[in-house]
């Protein structure tokens, strides 16, 4: 029976900004609150120190700003922004002492140094704030000049690629052609799933980086194996974070594929920093969807698989220090006999 009508999702969308440190993400964030976009957008800002400086430098007044100025985002994280995502929900709905508010979106800054794992896992884990909101995307700005620096030393500018669906090439007119080349073939290696823009004064095109539904589960996923496959010899940084493409056109079969997730999970769920992928899983007629951050993980059934297409298994694994050889044997493991 087909269904007469279809749930909309009203939850309210939120964007994680997160970027190296002066890469550009205040800059991107008046470029978003000038931009003529006809929505109204919370912005929560998560500074060091006592006092948040950042909000001084952020046009666009009438919008809603909240910082959180105890630390780091990623050790308040499960306290601080679960509670200014309620109170700002309950001003919303006029149920609150503070004056009534109005936004369609909420942009989050994280600070340079954050880890963006924490703030992407308040929005599966804790039931009530995943009722009324739902992660968009996270955003990530990158400082074209000081990025190859940046990466070599940065344990937090590498998590940071990793966890992106948008990369923002930012400054892009401090360096040459060749070297952004160069950055980028380094980021694509780092982060194949993600998007690559260059901007200037992060400069970009809004509906590349808001509404873009990076966290559905039913979204198509946009990956460039071939680029993977081209580059599979070629990595010339020792960085810590990595790829892992797989692909296989024969069924999986569901008992060891669910056997090799939980051992994944248990033993490496620390080390796998984004995942996310379509399944062929022998017997059943719908592509299974799924994705996870770290150690939370979910699947879903998704359309079936069409007459005039080749059913096929194809994920990406982002992480740290992947053991790629136990990864492959394990998935190659998962096959039906
Ligand atoms: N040359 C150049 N400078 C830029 C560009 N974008 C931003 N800047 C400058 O870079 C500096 C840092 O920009 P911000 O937007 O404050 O960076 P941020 O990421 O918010 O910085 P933190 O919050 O300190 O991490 C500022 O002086 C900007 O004017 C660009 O595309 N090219």
């Amino acid at each position: 029976m087909p269904k007469l009508s279809q749930e909309i999702d009203s939850r309210i969308p939120v964007t994680v900004l997160t970027g190296f440190l002066g890469a550009g993400k205040t800059t991107l964030l008046n470029h978003v609150m000038t931009a003529n976009h006809g929505e109204k957008i919370a912005v929560i800002i998560n500074e060091y120190g006592e006092v948040g400086i950042d909000n001084q430098l952020v046009v666009g007044a009438d919008e809603e700003i909240f910082e959180m100025n105890n630390g780091c985002i990623c050790c308040t994280v499960r306290g601080d922004l679960i509670r200014i995502l309620n109170e700002l929900m309950e001003a919303k709905n006029g149920n609150s002492h503070r004056k009534q508010v109005h936004f369609d979106r909420v942009l989050i800054e994280t600070t340079g140094l954050a880890d963006p794992a924490p703030v992407a896992q308040t929005f599966f884990v804790d039931e009530n704030i995943a009722e009324q909101y739902k992660l968009d995307a996270i955003v990530t700005v990158v400082d074209a000049k000081h990025a190859e620096d940046q990466l070599d030393k940065g344990h937090e500018a590498q998590e940071q690629v990793a966890f992106s669906d948008v990369l923002l090439v930012n400054k892009v007119d401090l360096i040459s052609e060749e070297e952004l080349h160069k950055l980028e073939k380094r980021l694509k290696i780092m982060n194949p799933a993600a998007k690559l823009y260059r901007t200037e004064q992060s400069s970009v095109d809004l509906k590349k980086i808001l509404g873009i539904n990076a966290f559905e589960l039913d979204k198509k996923l946009e990956l460039d194996p071939d680029f993977l496959n081209s580059h599979e010899d070629d990595h010339e940084h020792d960085d810590e974070v990595k790829s892992i493409f797989f692909r296989e056109d024969r069924p999986l079969d569901l008992d060891k594929m669910e056997r090799f997730l939980k051992e994944w999970l248990t033993e490496h769920g620390a080390d796998t920093l984004r995942y996310k992928g379509v399944l062929h899983i022998n017997g059943v007629k719908q592509r299974i969807i799924f994705q996870g951050v770290h150690m939370l993980f979910a699947s879903a059934p998704d359309r079936n698989w069409k007459s005039d297409e080749i059913p096929r298994s194809e994920f990406v694994i982002i992480g740290r220090n992947l053991d790629e050889a136990w990864f492959k044997s394990q998935f190659a493991a998962c096959v039906a006999s």
